[in-house]
């Protein structure tokens, strides 16, 4: 990092913000200078999302100081944030597929912006080739991988002149190739004075790009360290504490009997941007954990979809439980045979937003809670409350409504409910999605303890890292093909994000035999 100047570009100073029944940031007093790469750390519910909401006018504090190149600032909302050069990525991008990269970034410039720019098209292809971002203006989002949505993205705040770019968890969604680039863009953009803030999980890469790191615990500043002088671990242990165990290195096991069948799966998108599933083979046998990678957006969601019974087109010959075919049936039957899920999407898919915790977790324990037509309320009340202990899931009890946890603490109460059937399968999205180390541990022994008693699981993730250590086989998904299924002590992350750009494809064409386990 350059020395630029020595006036900080941003400092807050006893940033509070009180929600009913949490102080979510409390006397925060934080200082990034032009140039620096810091992250912003800290287990679920610490804090972060509502910190980096209020610098970028979404949430407004009750209390504290924003000072701006060392001017003091209010920033009552987005666009004010942005007229001073702050821009932020936000972990689902809010493009319009149907418009082009240009029409998308048109959107949100003001017309004095867009006199200033002139031929916006020539602005972004010249940035393109500046950064290296490799975004074309003229092409559609539908057409865009995610990946090269990010970076439409983050040209969307380098049109502004962005002075501080906001990213919340920018690389769970890229390939370990994309990672890559994204850091190179970002080591550009710092050199030139662009201050970043970072908010991640993932700590090995905190200790490979940041320049420093604050670490957010209960809403407080609890550490700040120089990344790079640390390790995961060390970092680790500021934001949770000691970790009485680390993960590292399960054994990897064969399974036993085939139970779950996918065959010769051929599916017609049913969303007019969604992903034709082509030809998918797979057997799932008791015991195992299949980890299937992927870019998102690459058939995951309607394998998942078609395998939940949530997509209820009928594939009755494709799908089978115990050599019963299940492709008729609908998802409560399929769940009453032994199946589970966790989808991506937590609110909404994996959880009604307005409803408690016990009213989620009564919707999918279809084996349980209801005896003669009445609802057992009071056993509900308990199992929810035993979960909420297991998981550490930080909310105010089984009342709370899933919308008022942080992200990382509804996945830990989702992951926790769907556990806690002991299902005979479980299908699995993104287990640990911005959920913290500690709580990552603690769901990735959940699901080992679950794939040895007998389990089958089908793991579907972006993150790599995790696939490599949770899955006995893998395969990844492109373009609605399965790669071919391989152990994971014989491959390799190289060859694992070669499949996700779909290296394997014209060869599963040539010798189709390939897809099979
Ligand atoms: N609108 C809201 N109403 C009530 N409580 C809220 C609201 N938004 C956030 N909170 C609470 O504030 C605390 C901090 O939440 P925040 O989303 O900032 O955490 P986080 O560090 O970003 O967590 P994660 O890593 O899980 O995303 C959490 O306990 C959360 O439940």
């Amino acid at each position: 990092m350059k020395k630029h100047n020595l006036v900080s570009r941003l400092e807050l100073t006893n940033i509070t913000k009180q929600y009913p029944g949490c102080l979510a940031n409390d006397n925060i007093c934080m200082t990034l200078m032009p140039g620096e790469i810091h992250a912003l750390l800290g287990e679920n519910g610490a804090g972060k999302s509502t910190l980096v909401k209020t610098i970028y006018g979404v949430v407004a504090p009750d209390k504290g100081d924003i000072i701006w190149d060392g001017k003091e600032v209010s920033i009552t909302s987005p666009s004010i944030a942005r007229d001073l050069g702050i821009g932020m990525v936000f972990q689902h991008f809010s493009l319009f597929e149907t418009l082009t990269v240009s029409q998308n970034i048109e959107l949100c410039l003001s017309k004095a912006q867009l006199d200033k720019i002139g031929d916006l098209a020539k602005r972004i292809t010249h940035l393109s080739n500046e950064y290296g971002l490799n975004v074309n203006p003229t092409r559609y989002v539908h057409s865009l991988s995610i990946g090269e949505r990010q970076r439409v993205e983050i040209m969307r705040c380098l049109v502004q002149s962005v002075k501080l770019l906001i990213l919340d968890e920018p690389t769970s969604v890229l390939t370990p190739q994309e990672v890559a680039g994204l850091f190179g863009v970002l080591r550009t953009l710092s050199k030139e004075g662009c201050s970043i803030l970072f908010i991640s999980h993932k700590l090995h890469e905190v200790t490979e790009i940041c320049h420093k790191a604050t670490i957010l615990r209960g809403g407080k500043v609890v550490d700040t360290c120089i990344p790079n002088s640390e390790t995961p671990a060390s970092i680790a242990k500021m934001m949770v504490g000691d970790l009485a165990e680390q993960d590292a290195g399960y054994i990897k096991r064969e399974g036993s009997k085939q139970i779950f069948h996918v065959k010769n799966l051929s599916l017609p998108a049913k969303q007019p941007f969604g992903t034709t599933l082509q030809n998918i083979n797979l057997e799932l046998k008791a015991g195992e954990i299949l980890g299937i990678a992927g870019v998102a957006g690459n058939g995951q969601d309607e394998l998942m979809a078609i395998i939940s019974g949530e997509d209820d087109r009928n594939v009755k010959k494709s799908l089978s439980l115990d050599n019963l075919d299940i492709g008729h049936l609908h998802a409560g039957e399929r769940r009453k045979l032994g199946m589970a899920y966790v989808p991506e999407e937590r609110l909404g898919r994996g959880a009604v937003p307005e409803m408690s915790l016990m009213e989620n977790t009564l919707l999918t324990h279809s084996n349980g809670f209801v005896k003669n037509g009445l609802v057992e309320w009071k056993n509900i009340k308990e199992y929810t409350s035993a979960l909420i202990a297991k998981y550490k899931v930080k909310c105010h009890g089984e009342f709370s409504e899933a919308k008022s946890l942080s992200g990382g603490n509804l996945q830990k109460f989702i992951m926790g409910r769907e556990i806690g059937q002991n299902p005979k399968v479980l299908i699995c999205a993104h287990p640990t999605w911005g959920v913290d180390v500690g709580a990552a541990l603690a769901i990735h022994q959940a699901l080992l303890a679950l794939r040895d008693q007998g389990a089958a699981i089908l793991l579907i993730s972006e993150d790599i890292d995790e696939l490599f250590l949770l899955a006995d086989r893998m395969a990844a998904v492109c373009d609605g093909h399965l790669s071919p299924l391989v152990k994971t002590e014989t491959t390799n992350i190289d060859q694992i994000g070669q499949w996700m750009a779909g290296t394997f494809i014209n060869k599963l064409s040539n010798h189709p035999q390939e897809a099979k386990a």
